[in-house]
């Protein structure tokens, strides 16, 4: 079985008349060690189906299968758990927490699996050096640059040592520079064996990829790769 398997996977939202059907029957293979690129039009689907891939959100009807454990079936607690084990999470919005130093966003998901100060501190400051940022350890996201601001994302989705991370447009709102940093940056961790999941509309940046999914209107029309 593939390291993630997605068979005839639906979603809607709302009821009635203002139900929309953003999912109609997904079916997808992810390999472990893979850097898959999800594109297609603005509301086609893709971050929907990214939700859904990392356990952020359930579908209507379909099966999920991760590293072989069918998570269709799983309660909310176990998903999280599931989530916090295997999984890290980047956004366009990065989501760090604004009261928090960048050293204490990225113990944050260590603090939460029990690991020891000491350890936390010494593997976050080791994770911010990774992405540059061992000048910013004490420095709060509003005085960081977006870019730094998503290394410290990038960082924190890496405290637990995930296999996946996912990604929802990463570069989303950063410029081309600083997103070129990012997408260096993933391109290591995949390197490193990291599988990779990424939303993105930069047609560019699916050079990265080892396998295209091409979305449209909430259904895969083509896989490359
Ligand atoms: N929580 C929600 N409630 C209602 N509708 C939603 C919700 N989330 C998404 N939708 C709708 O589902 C559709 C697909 O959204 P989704 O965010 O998955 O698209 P996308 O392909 O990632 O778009 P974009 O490239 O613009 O980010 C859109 O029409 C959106 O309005």
């Amino acid at each position: 079985m593939s390291f993630i398997e997605a068979e005839n996977i639906w979603k809607s939202y709302g009821k009635g008349e203002a139900k929309t059907v953003v999912l109609k029957g997904i079916n997808l293979k992810i390999e472990e060690g893979e850097f898959v690129a999800i594109i297609g039009p603005s509301g086609c689907g893709k971050s929907t189906l990214l939700n859904i891939l990392g356990l952020l959100d359930t579908p209507d009807k379909g099966n999920l299968y991760i590293n072989n454990k069918k998570t269709t079936r799983m309660s909310e607690n176990e998903r999280a758990r599931f989530r916090r084990k295997i999984s890290g999470f980047i956004f366009q919005q990065f989501y760090l927490i604004n009261s928090l130093t960048a050293l204490e966003n990225v113990e944050l998901p260590m603090m939460l699996e029990g690991y020891s100060k000491n350890y936390r501190k010494r593997r976050a400051k080791q994770l911010l050096e990774s992405v540059d940022l061992g000048d910013r350890l004490y420095y709060y996201p509003y005085q960081l640059s977006g870019g730094q601001q998503q290394r410290v994302a990038i960082a924190r989705a890496l405290a637990n040592n995930p296999k996946i991370i996912f990604a929802d447009e990463p570069t989303g709102n950063l410029d081309s520079k600083r997103s070129q940093q990012i997408m260096d940056i993933l391109k290591n961790l995949h390197d490193e064996g990291i599988t990779i999941v990424m939303v993105t509309h930069e047609l560019e940046y699916t050079k990265y990829a080892t396998k295209i999914v091409k979305m449209k209107d909430g259904m895969i029309v083509d896989i490359l790769g």
